[in-house]
């Protein structure tokens, strides 16, 4: 995935480096050495890497370390600021305005994803409430105009093209013209590509800029064009005037480390990563929280977006509610498992956690544990649910999905469920364990203050240390520091709404 191991070497630099007892010049530069190599073989562009080693050797105050500061904190500062210092040109991109005309041009290489990236920014902006349209003045591939109108068609986005028309400026003119008197608010024009830089693809590309006046070029690249990219880059911003960047297929073996260079080469900003073949496969490209995951450092808040989209507004309350009486029942377990399920790559998701690199999580294992989830929930379907009666009390029904006593899952039971899902008794012996330990776990959260509104974000809010390191994996704890890592590292996140808090001074 996106930098994995970029992020995976830097962090076990950083490590290295603070387990020394005594941080000298020496130290330091092997692990601004071991950095670099790593960087380099990311593809980031030489110059600008040897640019970073000068900058945070500057920064780094060898005294302050020696003084026994957190040496591991100042460095991974450091190297947070500098990362983000190179993806960020200090200048946001131009952002269409609803009910206002805008036109966006796309640019980019033959195959870099340019079509498919159009379309994706179509349907994200349509999401949105916009009125997107798309024009095919690609008229170099055969077949492209079929493809934006086969994608357009899908989205139910309007589009416009020619099978005849061979002069992609006049396409360009009369699509843009067209929509105009439509009503569209974003008209993006796709562009033809070529295999390699031409000065015939230059030549065409500034004559549908000068016919269109774009509010905003957008150079699409993918992230496995390696060190190229730094030169591809700013080849096409001397020819058209490119506000952004969009860098595809960062689900790939890319090494990634090109997007950076990009963005240096184009003194513009990535605004948003293709991440697969499938139109909402496009995520909204954020600065701070990007390098904070890349350094190990997590991204608090996109974790708990992510918890919010996909754990319903509506049973929030009720779910907290449930877990600070400390009544932790295997619906509510069931309910969890549909929700990690929907949260996409559990990897992918802890990335976001503090300490917690995505490297940590081999793709194997990710497949194996969704498995064993998805098995879980099978068996808990053959479970009593509504209206079949696990014990009646005198005014309430509970049903085994709803009981938060284990000690009720008699023999008889066991065998019944597993007769039912068909899998072997140990199986569901198993799942019942697995429930336990979670229940246990979950069962330290009683007593935890409710917000009134009760969100998630309020929920991290209100945890404490002790709550937390409780909810946390060992293996992720101890990753952290342990007890004493955990609270210092909730003292600095302050509010857990925005994590970056923790990283105060990054802000420039
Ligand atoms: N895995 C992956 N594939 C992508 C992504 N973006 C685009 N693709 C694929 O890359 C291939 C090329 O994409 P196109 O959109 O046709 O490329 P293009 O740049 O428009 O090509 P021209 O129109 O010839 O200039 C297609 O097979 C796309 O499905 C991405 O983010 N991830």
């Amino acid at each position: 995935m996106v930098l994995a191991q970029l992020g995976g070497s830097i962090t076990r630099a950083l490590q290295q480096m603070s387990n020394a007892t005594i941080i000298d010049e020496k130290v330091l530069n092997d692990c601004l050495n071991e950095i670099t190599r790593a960087l380099l073989q990311s593809d980031v562009q030489f110059k600008l890497v040897r640019d970073m080693q000068t900058n945070i050797k500057k920064i780094v105050n060898l005294d302050d370390l020696a003084a026994g500061h957190n040496k591991r904190k100042i460095i991974q500062q450091a190297v947070f600021n500098e990362l983000c210092q190179i993806l960020d040109p200090g200048k946001p991109a131009f952002t269409p305005k609803k009910g206002k005309t805008s036109v966006v041009m796309f640019v980019g290489l033959q195959g870099s994803g340019k079509t498919t990236t159009c379309t994706k920014y179509a349907f994200h902006h349509q999401k949105k409430g916009y009125k997107p349209a798309l024009v095919c003045a690609d008229t170099f591939r055969a077949g492209a105009f079929d493809q934006l109108k086969q994608n357009a068609t899908k989205a139910k986005i309007p589009f416009y093209g020619s099978y005849t028309e061979s002069d992609p400026v006049r396409i360009a003119v009369e699509g843009v013209e067209r929509f105009k008197k439509e009503n569209c608010d974003l008209i993006i024009v796709d562009t033809s590509g070529r295999h390699k830089q031409e000065v015939a693809l230059f030549e065409e590309m500034r004559q549908v800029s000068e016919a269109t006046k774009p509010d905003l070029v957008i150079f699409v690249m993918d992230s496995s064009i390696g060190q190229a990219a730094f030169d591809q880059a700013q080849a096409f911003k001397q020819s058209v005037p490119v506000g952004a960047v969009i860098v595809t297929k960062m689900d790939g073996h890319a090494k990634g480390g090109g997007a950076l260079s990009a963005v240096a080469a184009t003194k513009s900003p990535v605004i948003f990563i293709g991440t697969g073949e499938h139109m909402d496969e496009f995520e909204v490209f954020d600065v701070k929280p990007f390098v904070s995951r890349l350094l190990g450092m997590g991204d608090w808040s996109g974790f708990m977006d992510k918890i919010q989209e996909v754990v319903p507004m509506d049973q929030q309350p009720e779910l907290l509610q449930k877990l600070s009486e400390g009544n932790f029942t295997l619906r509510i377990m069931y309910e969890q498992f549909q929700n990690i399920l929907k949260m996409g790559p559990i990897g992918q998701v802890f990335s976001m956690l503090p300490g917690f690199s995505q490297e940590l999580m081999p793709k194997g294992r990710e497949k194996e544990s969704q498995t064993k989830i998805k098995r879980y929930m099978t068996m808990m379907d053959s479970m009593t649910n509504e209206g079949n009666l696990f014990l009646k009390l005198t005014t309430k029904v509970i049903t085994e999905l709803d009981s938060s006593n284990p000690k009720l899952m008699n023999e008889s039971r066991i065998m019944r469920i597993a007769r039912g899902c068909g899998r072997p008794i140990r199986d569901v012996m198993e799942m019942l364990e697995e429930y336990k330990r979670l229940a246990k776990i979950w069962s330290k959260m009683k007593g935890l203050k409710i917000p009134k509104k009760g969100d998630m974000s309020a929920l991290s809010r209100n945890m404490n240390a002790q709550h937390m390191s409780k909810v946390l994996p060992p293996q992720m704890l101890k990753q952290i520091g342990g007890m004493g890592g955990l609270q210092s590292l909730m003292k600095q996140m302050g509010s857990s709404k925005d994590m970056m808090g923790m990283f105060g001074g990054a802000e420039k």
